[in-house]
């Protein structure tokens, strides 16, 4: 196992993202207390996925950062929040995908760190709600339901609005003995994958009432990005061979079609999921996740070169741009969303080899943030990462609570509160295996 860089002092970096962490709760705190998501720079707020409501978005996707970074006042603050004042019985309508890996996922993610009852309930209620829009001839659910009547609406959806439900639905039916919860999301995820192409491919756009494809292109990106994750996620948090095989199908597919090496560096092209024809050479950042799937799916030197071709990216603009074209080697959207994706893939190569080389993808991602995405209120999107000095955005996302500051955290401080060498997070960065909660007693004990 590589020794860890002897010039950085990561527990001392582990301290700072938790005081970067403790001082945005506190301005979310003061300003935006139970709403979806504060705007760093005004200082107000803004609403998500419903379009007026609030659900208290960000408070909920923080709930396991802070727990696993010992910040246990605010935890319990927020807990409380919960129990009193989140009500999922509103007459609007919200993506069912969205809705279940933030909030479903927060839910029971926060559940398990601290055993409430009120936490799993409150997640199985909001999963009841999201239930309806799976009621179709295929099993693929709708894209989007009202979380009161019901009534879903518009059945051309993607494969990952479609299939990243098992892992917290399979804890839900675990936790609570019915089936019901399983049962929906594995039948839709198998039904993406039985409409492969010839190639073992699928593509971005299918409709959910005819198993028609509405689109041709295969991606590793949006649309597509955590169909794939999840089938790897059946087998790893729940053992279930039959994803196992679905993933390794759609994986020897992927690097058989859509691996590009140029100058060294691979990338997975955009093709045509019946011929394999390359349709685009634009990497959307979101695809950047991927090199950790390939690192955990067996496939550890391509997950690696792929995680660094994205890190060369990341060093030439400071922050990743959202979208990024390897063949014109030129950003092709200059915005930054606070996305951890290229984090999230450095996080999962470094639970596998331990090199020093992932904490380091890390620690730059990290300091980019602080240099760049801090605002007086908390951490921003960016306008354009390309202008000098970059041009800053109003809007802070709430899988930023779930997702880097918790894989930064895990990085760089060896926390007794998680199991290095058992654990699971989803891909909203939800713990739903790992938390070692004897050690927080230990801890708050002492
Ligand atoms: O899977 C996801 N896609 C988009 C978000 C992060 O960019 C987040 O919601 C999640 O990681
Ligand atoms: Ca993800």
């Amino acid at each position: 196992r590589a020794e860890a860089n002897a010039g950085t002092d990561w527990h001392a970096l582990a301290d700072d993202v938790r005081s970067q962490m403790a001082w945005a709760w506190d301005q979310y705190r003061q300003r935006a207390w139970g709403k979806d998501e504060i705007k760093p720079v005004s200082g107000t707020f803004s609403s998500f996925p419903l379009k007026t409501h609030h659900l208290g978005l960000s408070l909920i996707e923080a709930l396991d950062t802070l727990w696993l970074m010992g910040l246990d006042t605010r935890f319990q603050d927020g807990v409380d929040w919960v129990k009193a004042s989140f009500d999922a019985d509103v007459d609007g309508e919200v993506s069912v995908f969205e809705t279940s890996i933030r909030l479903v996922g927060g839910l029971l993610s926060a559940h398990l760190a601290c055993g409430d009852a009120v936490l799993l309930a409150k997640a199985r209620d909001l999963a009841d709600r999201l239930l309806p829009a799976f009621a179709t001839p295929t099993g693929m659910p709708y894209r989007f339901v009202n979380l009161r009547t019901g009534v879903p609406r518009e059945p051309v959806t993607s494969p990952a609005d479609i299939a990243t439900y098992l892992p917290e639905w399979g804890t839900l039916s675990r936790l609570t003995g019915d089936p019901r919860y399983t049962a929906a999301a594995r039948r839709a995820m198998v039904a993406v994958f039985e409409r492969r192409s010839p190639l073992d491919l699928v593509a971005t756009k299918i409709n959910v009432l005819t198993g028609e494809w509405q689109s041709r292109t295969a991606t590793v990106g949006s649309y597509c990005d955590s169909f794939f994750e999840y089938l790897w996620d059946g087998w790893q948090l729940f053992g279930d061979a039959a994803c196992k095989r679905m993933y390794d199908t759609c994986t020897a597919a992927i690097l058989k079609h859509q691996q590009v090496w140029k100058d060294g560096n691979l990338w997975i092209a955009d093709v045509d999921f019946e011929t394999g024809a390359v349709v685009s050479t634009e990497q959307d950042e979101l695809a950047s996740f991927y090199g950790g799937l390939l690192g955990q799916g067996g496939a550890f030197r391509q997950g690696a070169a792929y995680t660094e071709s994205w890190a060369k990216v990341q060093a030439r603009y400071g922050v990743l741009p959202e979208g990024y074209d390897y063949a014109a080697a030129k950003p092709t959207q200059v915005t930054n969303a606070l996305r951890p994706e290229l984090v999230d893939a450095a996080f999962n190569l470094w639970l596998i080899d331990r090199d020093p080389r992932w904490r380091e993808i890390g620690r730059l991602h990290f300091e980019a943030m602080k240099r760049w995405n801090r605002a007086p209120f908390g951490y921003t999107d960016l306008a354009d990462v390309t202008a000098s000095p970059k041009r800053q955005a109003d809007h802070c996302p709430g899988y930023w609570w779930s997702e880097q500051m918790k894989y930064y955290y895990l990085l760089f401080s060896d926390t007794p509160r998680f199991d290095y060498r058992d654990n699971y997070l989803s891909t909203e960065g939800n713990v739903l295996k790992g938390f070692r909660r004897d050690e927080a007693q230990g801890a708050r004990r002492r």
